[in-house]
């Protein structure tokens, strides 16, 4: 029987689909250092790994039975991709699988901080009993999404779902993209009509001026997008939510903003130093945080795990 190693997990429907078409699937979690070790003594063929598992150049050269690596999600940067591939290894991934999922964490790190819920979540189990009148009147400022600019820099998959939603609200859809010149979004509504909307791009410096509320949907990146210079940019009281990759946004000028007041709040899903993000971004109270959830719902796993099942089939079953 053909093995898989699923090291990040694997959604039962992943591993009902990969055993009924053959596979043995393991789920054990085997550590970063003896994963080399492990996938010679049982002659792993398939990897599958989320975005914990580093797959490195010198697993690549150390595993000859290795035939697959599969990244459930999208982005590939723990990966040595364009190494495995140069060695004869195939290399997936599962880039529409989670769009819908992301796109909601994003709303809901907006409608968050909108309503200060994440400072209220914090102060209310503390205070809520005594303080009830003075927490409410900390919270009166909220705001509508409904009729804001909301930027989105990157306007591929993920992009277009945010836009979806965006436009669902009513709000003003700007974009930026580095290859895409227009987006066409179709919007549906529940009676099953829709609309469809041309976004068409714009330069980021002009999207970071214009925009109520920012996010991003880049791939990693060697350095801030985001920086001191972008964020002073930004309008008075606007907002960045980044369920994108950590890095993207500088962390030290975010906070800087968010002190100032020039940024009303963020919405953090990615963080610079993952898996231990800065005591400074995890206490702060205009910070929305969740910890790399955005493509964690049962939904968007399923369709991971199903994804992956046909795609290591029809490689390895079609020869
Ligand atoms: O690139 C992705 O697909 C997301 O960052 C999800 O990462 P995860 O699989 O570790 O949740």
């Amino acid at each position: 029987m053909m093995k898989v190693l699923a090291n990040d997990g694997l959604t039962q429907s992943g591993i009902d689909a990969l055993k009924e078409n053959g596979f043995e699937v393991i789920t054990d979690k085997v550590a970063q250092e003896n994963l080399i070790t492990y996938i010679n003594e049982y002659q792993v063929k398939v990897l599958l790994v989320r975005s914990a598992t580093k797959v490195t150049k010198e697993m690549v050269d150390n595993c000859p039975s290795l035939e697959i690596i599969g990244r459930g999600g999208v982005g590939m940067d723990n990966i040595e991709v364009a190494y495995a591939r140069e060695k004869g290894k195939h290399v997936i991934n599962t880039p529409a699988a989670s769009s819908e999922s992301v796109a909601e964490l994003v709303f809901a790190h907006l409608f968050s901080g909108s309503r200060f819920l994440q400072d209220s979540n914090r102060q209310m189990p503390v205070k809520g009993n005594t303080e009830f009148a003075k927490l409410k009147k900390k919270y009166e400022a909220g705001i509508e999404l409904r009729g804001k600019t909301i930027g989105i820099v990157g306007i591929g998959r993920i992009g277009q779902e945010v836009a979806r939603i965006a436009l669902g609200l009513g709000m003003k859809v700007i974009a930026s993209d580095t290859r895409i010149g227009k987006a066409s979004v179709r919007v549906d509504f529940y009676n099953q009509q829709y609309i469809n909307v041309e976004i068409e791009t714009e330069p980021l410096e002009q999207l970071i001026q214009h925009s109520d509320f920012i996010t991003l949907h880049v791939p990693a990146q060697n350095g801030p997008i985001i920086g001191k210079a972008e964020l002073e940019k930004m309008k008075t009281g606007a907002a960045i939510v980044n369920c994108a990759r950590g890095g993207v946004i500088d962390e030290e000028a975010l906070i800087e903003a968010l002190d100032s007041g020039k940024l009303a709040f963020a919405g953090l899903d990615v963080f610079e130093n993952e898996p231990t993000p800065s005591e400074k971004i995890l206490t702060h109270p205009k910070i929305s945080l969740t910890p790399h959830t955005g493509a964690a719902t049962e939904e968007a796993q399923d369709r991971i795990g199903t994804e992956l099942a046909n795609q290591i089939a029809s490689i390895l079953l079609v020869k």
